[in-house]
C-alpha cells in the first residue's frame, strides 16, 4: 500500500539522545545533494551513521522496523540497505530545511531507493517549524512530531522538511533498497 506508516516509539527518548550525542561528537558535512545547482534547497548538517563507532544497535532495530513495516503494509521487494543511515540536524540559526523532493535519486545507490524511513530524534518542543510533511498520493500529510516515532513511505514519494524557526530538530534517515518498481 503506498502510506504514510507511523510506529510509534520505535527508539526510546534515551535512545534518541544517545543517537544525538554520538552524531555530535563527530564532524558534521554540509548536506550537499549531487548535481544539485540550488544550494538553498536543503540546510542541514549531515553525519553518516556508518562513521560512528557503537552504532550496530542503531541499525539493527532500523532493520527491524524496516522488515515489520514491510511486512505489515509495504510489501515491496526489498534486498538490502545500500547506503548509511544519515543523522541530520536542521537549526534555526540559517533555517534548516528541505525542500520538496523525493528520494529516488539518479546515482547508482540512489537510483534503487525503494523504503524511506525517518525517526524524530528532537523533542517536539525543542524547536518549531521543521514539519515533515509527505505526499504518498494526493494529499500532504505530516509526520507526527512525538520523539522516537518512525515515519515510513515509499522513496519516491514528495515530502519536505519545513523551515526550522526555532530551536533545532535532527532526524535519523534510512533507505531500504531493491530492484526497481514495477
Ligand atoms: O529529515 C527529515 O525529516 C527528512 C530527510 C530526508 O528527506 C532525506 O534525507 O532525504
Ligand atoms: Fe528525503
Amino acid at each position: 500500500m503506498l502510506t504514510l506508516h507511523v510506529v510509534p516509539d520505535a527508539f526510546s527518548a534515551e535512545e534518541c539522545d544517545r543517537i544525538i550525542r554520538l552524531a555530535a561528537a563527530q564532524p558534521a558535512a554540509e548536506a550537499r545533494l549531487v548535481g544539485q545547482r540550488d544550494h538553498d534547497m536543503r540546510r542541514a548538517d549531515l553525519v553518516w551513521l556508518d562513521d560512528i563507532p557503537g552504532t550496530g544497535w542503531v541499525m539493527d532495530r532500523l532493520i527491524d522496523v524496516v522488515a515489520e513495516a514491510n511486512r505489515q503494509v509495504f510489501d515491496f521487494a526489498l534486498t538490502e540497505f545500500a547506503e548509511s543511515p544519515q543523522v541530520a540536524r536542521y537549526g534555526a540559526e540559517r533555517q534548516g530545511h528541505f525542500d520538496w523532493h523525493s528520494d529516488i535519486g539518479e546515482g547508482a545507490l540512489a537510483g534503487r531507493r525503494k523504503l524511506t524511513l525517518v525517526v524524530q530524534l528532537s523533542a517536539s518542543e525543542a524547536y518549531e517549524g521543521g514539519s515533515l510533511e509527505v505526499m504518498p498520493a494526493a494529499h500532504r500529510l505530516t509526520a507526527p512530531r512525538a520523539l522516537g516515532t518512525a515515519a515510513l513511505f515509499p522513496a519516491f514519494a514528495l515530502h519536505r522538511v519545513t523551515p526550522v524557526t526555532a530551536g533545532a530538530r535532527a532526524s535519523l534517515t534510512v533507505w531500504a533498497h531493491g530492484p526497481a518498481f514495477r
